[in-house]
């Protein structure tokens, strides 16, 4: 069978490592300039890597997917990187019977039974922040939302499956520029990991140059703030746990002999995949959503005509979100979560052709990696139509205004196969429940309207603060919330955090 693709010019001894070394520190541009140059299919060689298959269609991809964990599998490297990132018992850095365990445990924290102790943490975390908002806006001070975006959802995660709070957020704007060590370790990991993937001497390199050291001490206290969390939880007296219902209760039910770093990598793994990718969604519709402010205008009227915003909305209220949910898909449409992603062929194999394309059946050698770009993929004209790179979350509503999911894998942004997301209803349902509480109110202005960039990573996180202005929206603005005791002065949006709240509703 001819095999079509179109190698760029490789020695044999270098492979593409000429070509590849200046875009070490940005892979994804690379895979795009190769798209841009060879199409859907190229490939590219790597000493110590061997070949490398990009395969941007979603026929192929499919084919892969399908075939996860049998025909293509991860590839030691990338499942030692997650192992010392996100640890062995990570769903991320595991195959086979570990994979299965750990998606076990960690699947409660899906299941109906923690939306209580997720509507609790929104209203406890997510209202009160929304003082944070007013007062930006009151003292008309920049804030960075990219970084007000990633430390809610942290504190969210902590409300939500540890019951513990974590002070990243205070009604002072000025505590976005605080340091936090947590935030800081998670960063430093995060573009370390990503790093390693395309050094396949990591671990030798790292010894040089005391990145590794770095590593396992930032690796080291995120470990150890989580096991503080299982440990403490572990010695209450039955009693005292049982007033527990969030996902660690879930997880420690009759469960004493089970291994404790079984729990902790799961824990962190959910943290690091729930973080990254939510926050990364939220900041880029935000940024699309700046350029098109009708969407915002739908968005607002949705919000006000569904619920009255005195509360996170329920999770049960998702299907009356339509236009937020069509905004979520189209931004990750466009802005990827995970926007490159590879597997390892574990065995000869033989992707299907697309005979309308001039595709014949292509033949993958075992140890082949195949990689794809769902970031180049989904912008693709050829597949999602001559206004594919334009944002248009009309795409994904039909005549009646309802939200179409759209199909798998030409939506890729979830993944697919037995390895897909199993967080994205509740990925959905944040995004959905943190921008109907915070649009309806405030007008957010970015101060410079530009173009945005990526930082490279596993996750698609951008690269600049996203510095906004704030303006609280008298227009559409329906309620007012305060203290009881400040209800007369009728100037605070929002006051107080924690206990002892009150709402004050005005028409
Ligand atoms: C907008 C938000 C999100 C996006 C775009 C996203 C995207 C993805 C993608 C593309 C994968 C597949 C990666 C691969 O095949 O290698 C994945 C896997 C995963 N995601 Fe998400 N995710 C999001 C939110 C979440 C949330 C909120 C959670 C948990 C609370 C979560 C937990 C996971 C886990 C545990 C896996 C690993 C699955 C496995 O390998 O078995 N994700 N996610």
């Amino acid at each position: 069978v001819p095999i079509p693709w179109a190698p760029p010019d490789t020695s044999d001894s270098v492979g593409n490592l000429l070509d590849i070394l200046p875009h070490l520190a940005d892979m994804l541009s690379y895979f795009s300039k190769l798209h841009s140059q060879y199409g859907d299919l190229v490939t590219f060689t790597l000493p110590g890597f061997g070949r490398t298959i990009i395969i941007d269609r979603p026929e192929w991809l499919e084919h892969v997917r399908k075939n996860d964990m049998v025909v293509y599998g991860k590839g030691e490297r990338t499942l030692v990187m997650f192992t010392a990132f996100l640890g062995g018992w990570s769903p991320f850095g595991a195959e086979g019977m570990r994979w299965k365990t750990s998606r076990k445990v960690i699947k409660p924290i899906f299941a109906s039974a923690q939306f209580d102790a997720t509507l609790r943490a929104m209203n406890e975390i997510l209202m009160p922040a929304r003082e944070l908002l007013s007062n930006a806006a009151k003292q008309d001070v920049v804030i960075d939302f990219n970084e007000f975006f990633g430390r809610l959802l942290v504190m969210i995660f902590y409300k939500m499956a540890l019951s513990s709070d974590i002070a990243l957020l205070t009604p002072d704007p000025s505590c976005l520029s605080e340091p936090h060590m947590l935030l800081a370790d998670a960063s430093t990991q995060n573009s370390i990991s990503s790093g390693r993937i395309f050094n396949p001497w990591w671990q030798f390199t790292e010894q040089l140059n005391g990145v590794g050291e770095t590593f396992a001490a930032a690796r080291g206290r995120a470990d150890k703030l989580v096991d503080d969390i299982i440990a403490s939880r572990r010695k209450m007296s039955r009693e005292a746990a049982a007033a527990y219902d969030d996902f660690l209760s879930t997880l420690l039910q009759g469960t004493d002999e089970v291994d404790p770093v079984l729990f902790r990598d799961c824990i962190i793994t959910l943290l690091f995949a729930s973080k990254d990718t939510t926050q990364n969604a939220l900041s880029w519709s935000l940024h699309e959503l700046s350029r098109h402010p009708d969407w915002v205008d739908a968005m607002r009227n949705e919000a006000l005509s569904r619920d009255t915003q005195e509360r996170a909305i329920p999770y049960d209220n998702l299907a009356n979100y339509p236009i937020h949910m069509a905004v979520l898909y189209e931004t990750l449409r466009l802005w990827p979560g995970v926007p490159k992603n590879s597997r390892v062929a574990l065995q000869d194999d033989v992707l299907p052709g697309i005979p309308e394309l001039g595709y014949g059946p292509i033949k993958v050698d075992k140890g082949d990696n195949v990689a794809w770009s769902d970031f180049e993929m989904m912008k693709n004209e050829a597949v999602w139509g001559p206004d594919a790179k334009e944002f248009n979350p009309a795409r994904h509503l039909d005549a009646d205004g309802q939200f179409v999911k759209p199909s798998q894998p030409k939506f890729h942004a979830f993944g697919a196969g037995p390895r897909a997301c199993p967080g994205s209803q509740s990925a959905t349902y944040q995004f959905v429940a943190i921008w109907a509480s915070i649009l309806p109110f405030f007008d957010i202005k970015p101060v410079e309207m530009k173009d945005r960039y990526w930082s490279d990573g596993l996750t698609i996180s951008m690269r600049d603060p996203l510095l906004v202005r704030l303006k609280v929206d008298w227009s559409t603005y329906r309620l007012q919330y305060s203290r009881a005791d400040e209800e007369t002065n009728g100037t605070s949006l929002y006051s107080g955090v924690g206990a002892g709240l009150s709402y004050a509703v005005y028409s």
